[in-house]
């Protein structure tokens, strides 16, 4: 189902649907889903439709292409570009990927084709990522072009495998293997692909179902206190939980447990 508010953001790459609290954007620009500054501009105005609707609380972000999630940066249009351009990519990128970062939506990136570049980091800004087992690569090949991963991939790639794995993944640029991303934690779900539609559309109805202000909560208290001290830390998560317990959805959900019946949240 398509929202008419939404139909007009997909003249780029991004198409929009919603269906209750779950929203999906599919990124649709073949070959490759290789993106522009447009693209990006487009994404982020998505994203800003989605966090006014208040019924929406998980985003899926999936691909129309059979063979890719995004190739990243498009090499086409990049090469042609001046340095300037270039730059102005890596920005509109970089506050695309910072949009979800500091959304209060959850984001689960659905990865079912190549990933590579600023495709692959775009996932890594996300919330949670799955994949599909099938044969593609996901990768930072920057290094490879003379280049270096301009979207974060350098600063969230170690907080997501170590700092080890991703030297030599950024050092060599070499691709890997879904497989490889489960091992390493990149992704959490790996799937057969006659499976991977119905376990990702699990997942974000086991996630839409939870309060909306503890969802973002828990999301904001994942990432402030991922790299402070284990003290600081702490009061972050305590800081974020303290208005929850006040909340009218803390009410409800423990109305609900004692009544023995499906809460009904309602985000505030
Ligand atoms: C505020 C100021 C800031 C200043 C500082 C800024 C500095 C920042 C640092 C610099 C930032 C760098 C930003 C760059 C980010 C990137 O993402 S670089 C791109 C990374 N991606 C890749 O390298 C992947 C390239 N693609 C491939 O390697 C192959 O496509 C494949 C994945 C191995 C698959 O190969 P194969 O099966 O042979 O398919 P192909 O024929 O290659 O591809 C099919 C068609 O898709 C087109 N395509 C693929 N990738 C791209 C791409 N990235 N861009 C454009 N087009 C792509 C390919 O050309 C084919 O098209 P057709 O020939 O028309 O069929």
């Amino acid at each position: 189902m398509h929202d008419a508010a939404t139909r007009a953001v997909g003249r780029e790459w991004t198409d929009v649907e919603r269906e209750g609290a779950i929203a999906t954007i599919t990124l649709d620009r073949p070959p490759a889903n290789a993106y522009t500054i447009a693209c990006h501009a487009e994404l982020v105005h998505a994203i800003d439709l989605l966090e006014a609707d208040p019924r929406v609380r998980v985003v899926r972000l999936r691909s129309a292409s059979p063979k890719f999630f995004s190739a990243g940066a498009d090499l086409r249009d990049y090469a042609a570009g001046s340095v300037e351009a270039r730059s102005a990519l890596a920005d509109a990128a970089r506050r695309t990927c910072a949009r979800i970062e500091t959304s209060g939506l959850i984001f689960v990136a659905e990865i079912a084709g190549h990933a590579l570049g600023g495709g692959l980091e775009l996932a890594l800004a996300c919330d949670i990522r799955i994949a599909s087992r099938a044969q593609y690569t996901l990768g930072l090949p920057e290094i490879a072009l003379g280049l270096m991963p301009g979207n974060g991939g350098t600063q969230r790639l170690p907080r997501i495998v170590g700092r080890a794995r991703a030297a030599e993944l950024l050092l060599t640029g070499e691709p890997f293997t879904p497989e490889d991303a489960l091992e390493w934690g990149l992704v959490t779900q790996l799937h057969d692909p006659i499976d991977f539609e119905e376990r990702a559309a699990l997942l974000a109805r086991r996630i839409s179902v939870a309060a909306p202000l503890a969802l973002s909560a828990t999301k904001r208290a994942l990432q402030r206190g991922v790299d402070v001290d284990l003290e600081r830390a702490l009061e972050i998560e305590a800081g974020e939980g303290a208005h929850l317990v006040a909340s009218a959805d803390a009410a409800e959900g423990l109305a609900a447990f004692l009544e023995k019946r499906p809460p009904r949240f309602e985000g505030r």
